[in-house]
Order: C-alpha cells, then sequence, then structure tokens
C-alpha cells in the first residue's frame, strides 16, 4: 500500500499551475491521509487560483498517478495557498478576457428559494431543459456551491473537458452545464468562504467556454443566509424567480428571499410553486398535502406573477438515459414547464 512519502514524492513532483514550481516547492501539499483498508487516499493542496481549468487538469494528473501507485479512490481538497506564497512566486499578472461570447445578449436568470428542500434545483434543471426544448441556447450554472446537486439531477456522468486554458461544458439535454461537483473529488465537503467563493463563481463566468448563450441560469445557495447573500452581491445583475412551497409560512420566509435579491440589485420576475399539490393517478383528485395559498401570497407580496405550479411526483426513469430529475416533455409535469419557458420566454425576450 501506498505511504505518505511516496504520496508526497509522487504528488510533490508536479506544477501548480500558476506559479509553475512544484507543490513540493511551494509547500502545497497541506494535509495527506491514507486508509490502507480501503487503498483511499486523500490529499489537500494549495492552488494559487481555484475552479479553474488548470485544477480540473492537476485534478485528473493526482488522481491518475495515485491510482497508478495503487490507491483504489482518491479524494482531493483544494484551498487557496497563503498570501505570501502566492506573492513570493507569482509572475506579472495578465487578466483573462470573459469567455462568455455574447455576455450582452445573454439574459442571466437566478433561481433562489429562501430555504433548502422547496425543489430550487429541480426546477432550475427542468427550466433549462425546458427553454433549451424551445430551441433557446442555455447554459446552467451550479452555483450553490456547497449543495451542488445539478450533475447528478441530470444524469451526468461526465467531467468537463478542458481545451487550452478554458473549461468546455459538459452539455445535457442540450444545456450547457458547470458546477462545484466537478471540482471535488469523491463528493468531498467543500469548505470555502468568502473571497474563495466570490473567485470561483467568477471563474464560472470566465474560465468557462460558454460560447453563445441566450438564457443562462443560476442555481443560486438556499435561504437568506451569509452564503446566499454573498452569492447575489457577487453576481452580475439578474433576473430572478423565487420557488416556494404553498404552505402559507414557507411563502413568507421566501419574501425574505424576494426582498434580498431587490436589495442586491437583482429583479424578481416571478414565482414557481412547487409541490403545489398531489393528484390521485387512480381518481385524479388534488390533495394540497403541503396546504394551499403560499404562491398567490408570495406573487402578491413581491407584485410579480406565478409563473407555474408543479405538483408531486417523480419523473418516469429511463434506465437508458437515467437523469433522476428531468421530466421527459410529454410528460404531465413536462408540459408545466414548457408552460413556464414559454412564459419566460414571453417576458424576457432573446435579446437581438
Ligand atoms: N414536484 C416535486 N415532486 C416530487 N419530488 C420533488 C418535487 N420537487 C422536488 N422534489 C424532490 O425534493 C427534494 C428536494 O429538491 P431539490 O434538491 O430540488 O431542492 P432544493 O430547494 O434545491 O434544495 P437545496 O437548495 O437545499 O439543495 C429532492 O429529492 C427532489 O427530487
Amino acid at each position: 500500500m501506498l505511504r505518505e512519502e511516496n504520496v508526497r514524492k509522487i504528488v510533490g513532483q508536479l506544477k501548480e499551475p500558476y506559479l509553475h514550481k512544484t507543490l513540493e516547492e511551494l509547500k502545497a501539499i497541506e494535509e495527506i491521509k491514507i486508509k490502507p483498508e480501503k487503498a483511499h487516499v486523500s490529499v489537500k493542496i494549495g492552488l494559487a487560483k481555484t475552479g479553474t481549468a488548470e485544477q480540473l487538469q492537476l485534478q485528473q494528473q493526482v488522481v491518475a498517478l495515485l491510482k497508478e501507485a495503487g490507491a483504489e479512490t482518491v479524494g482531493l481538497r483544494f484551498v487557496e495557498l497563503p498570501e505570501e506564497t502566492i506573492a513570493a512566486f507569482q509572475e506579472p499578472a495578465q487578466e483573462s478576457d470573459s469567455l462568455l461570447k455574447s455576455e450582452n445578449k445573454t439574459t442571466f436568470i437566478a433561481i433562489a428559494s429562501g430555504k433548502g428542500g422547496v425543489g430550487k434545483s429541480t426546477v432550475s434543471v427542468n427550466l433549462a431543459v425546458a427553454l433549451a426544448r424551445l430551441g433557446k441556447k442555455v447554459g446552467l450554472i451550479d452555483a450553490d456551491i456547497y449543495g451542488f446537486s445539478v450533475p447528478d439531477m441530470m444524469g451526468i456522468t461526465k467531467r468537463p473537458v478542458v481545451r487550452g486554458e478554458s473549461i468546455i461544458p459538459v452539455e445535457r439535454f442540450g444545456v450547457k452545464v458547470i458546477s462545484m461537483g466537478f471540482f471535488v473529488e469523491d463528493n468531498a465537503p467543500v469548505i470555502w468562504r468568502g473571497p474563495m467563493l466570490g473567485k470561483m463563481l467568477n471563474n464560472f463566468f470566465n474560465e468557462v467556454e460558454w460560447g453563445d448563450l441566450d438564457y443562462l441560469l443560476l442555481d443560486l445557495p438556499p435561504g437568506t443566509g451569509d452564503v446566499a447573500l454573498d452569492v447575489h452581491t457577487m453576481l452580475p445583475s439578474c433576473k430572478e424567480i423565487i420557488v416556494s412551497t404553498p404552505h402559507p409560512t414557507a411563502a413568507f420566509v421566501a419574501a425574505r428571499a424576494g426582498a434580498m435579491a431587490l436589495r442586491t440589485d437583482h429583479e424578481v420576475i416571478g414565482v414557481v410553486e412547487n409541490m403545489a399539490y398531489f393528484e390521485s393517478l387512480a381518481t385524479g383528485e388534488k390533495e394540497y398535502v403541503f396546504g394551499k395559498g403560499g404562491g398567490e401570497k408570495l406573487a402578491e407580496e413581491l407584485q410579480v406573477p406565478i409563473l407555474g405550479k408543479i405538483p408531486l411526483q417523480q419523473p418516469d426513469w429511463n434506465e437508458d438515459d437515467f437523469a433522476p430529475s428531468v421530466y421527459a416533455e410529454d410528460h404531465k409535469i413536462g408540459q408545466i414547464y414548457q408552460g413556464i419557458a414559454e412564459k419566460i420566454t414571453n417576458l424576457i425576450p432573446v435579446k437581438a
């Protein structure tokens, strides 16, 4: 089995992509943990910049080398190097241009919620797919930095490809997707804060080759706490959709998300009421299991329309093309999403 000194030697010879020194020279290997019984190795590595194409490349190199040397599984975590180290080794900076070719043409649509678990990510994914089904050019950023779930929901098994200095997003159901999940090995927890978050988000815009987009959807972190506020503040100006469940108290909490959007200069364009009711397959009868009236209350409070009400039901899974949270176009709920997507294209038409 691999020992710590072997791991240090193997990983240490790799070069940090921005400072062009080996990880050993930079003392950038911050931690090595080995679980011999599972042949698992986890390494914490410091980089000058995280969430970049270069990180992805290094990530793949480290995993390949450690597996070649006998590891069964590899967990990786990247953190930012101390400022003194960066300053000591840094070459003159060159700012890269935005790769979002149509930045002025693209409408950013953020999907927010007052609290977790109301279906914000499910709605983000299905709206992105529905817009693509209408023939729009759509991107989706999983900006739920800590609770990323978009790749799993869409059944994405691939990682983005790195071309030159940029990241090519993964395409699924016609939507170009980028997620924090792509930059984390082995489902390791993400524990970045403050400025790191900003850098990561910035890289999602600037290091990813989005090409021409009509709409770029952002699945925001839930709630109205520090992380959600940080992300709201760091985003370019967005149109925002608030997702809530029909219970009046859920709507009350969701209204705070609306207030936060307005305070951070985003424009709320509508409300989606998720888990609105349960419709019996046997009798067609509707039961309002999570209460009623919350969507209307929220829409009234924010003075925006209700874009749609989505009942409780899981998508029909297709074993050949597994995407656990994506509704087929001809599914009843798939049709509701198509209706919401049409309303969105009318409210915010594709820019000429
Ligand atoms: N309309 C629905 N019918 C049935 N299940 C649903 C529906 N909407 C969402 N779900 C399920 O509810 C759970 C929570 O959904 P989701 O992850 O989209 O919520 P979220 O608001 O993004 O949560 P968080 O932001 O806390 O990660 C998931 O298991 C999802 O499959």
